[in-house]
């Protein structure tokens, strides 16, 4: 019997979450780079772009008036707002990779993904990501060095409140390691693609097998 391609499921939505500075960018495109089934959900933001940031690459950055009308038109999956700026997934790109089989990746904060829960529970697979401690947290901000010191000081003085949501991830990953936490994130992901309820063709695969033991 042939099996069924990879891309005959519903694609899963995986969702990582952390405190600004842990890790979700740069885990997130080397997951993408190494992955050519999973496609990012590219969010919607008033945040004015960092250097080096690109329009529809990195985010789609609209006006406060433009996001408005994107919320007000049910055009975003969730939304919320994340120091003093707004951010959304667009609906659209989202559903239209999910019913082809492909699998989503998104970089939300915890008010995202606890509206994704209510809606999409099934799909959505959370993941949250701690740093080594805070003192590295910092590190980390600052060395990025695309923020300024009062942005780095506001992202610090948030960390425990969005800390604080951890225990409502299925997985949650300590990235000291970047290559331990990419691989530790390959392998959530493996695993999650194997999930029966996400296999539909298993059934008629197995239905064959037992057929085949019929005419033995
Ligand atoms: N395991 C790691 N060890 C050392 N540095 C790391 C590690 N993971 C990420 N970094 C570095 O930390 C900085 C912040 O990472 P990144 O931008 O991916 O965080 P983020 O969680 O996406 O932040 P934000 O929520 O603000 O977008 C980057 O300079 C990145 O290179
Ligand atoms: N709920 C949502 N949160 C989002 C979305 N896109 C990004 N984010 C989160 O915002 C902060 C800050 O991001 P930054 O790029 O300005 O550093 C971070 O926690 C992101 O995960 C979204 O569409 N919805």
């Amino acid at each position: 019997m042939v099996q069924k391609s990879v891309h005959d499921r519903r694609g899963l939505m995986l969702v990582l979450s952390s405190p600004s500075g842990a890790g979700k960018t740069t885990l997130s495109r080397r997951l993408l780079d190494s992955d050519p089934s999973l496609v990012m959900s590219v969010s919607a933001t008033t945040r004015p772009p960092r250097p080096g940031e690109e329009d529809a690459k990195d985010y789609f950055f609209v006006s406060h008036e433009r996001f408005g009308a994107m919320v007000a038109g049910g055009e975003l999956l969730e939304h919320a707002e994340v120091f003093g700026n707004h951010y959304g997934t667009p609906r659209g790109p989202v559903m239209e990779a999910l019913n082809a089989g492909r699998d989503v990746l998104f970089d939300i904060d915890w008010q995202g993904t606890q509206q994704l829960a209510e809606s999409a529970s099934d799909d959505l697979v959370r993941v949250f990501l701690l740093p080594p401690s805070m003192r590295e947290l910092e590190a980390r901000l600052k060395k990025r060095a695309q923020d300024s010191a009062e942005t780095v000081a506001r992202r610090m003085a948030k960390a425990d409140g969005e800390i604080s949501h951890w225990a409502e991830y299925d997985y949650v990953l300590i990235n000291s390691d970047l290559d331990a936490t990419f691989e530790r994130l390959q392998t959530i992901l493996e695993a999650e693609r194997l999930r029966r309820r996400r296999r539909p063709g298993l059934s008629d695969f197995v239905r064959g097998l037992l057929r085949e033991r019929e005419m033995l």
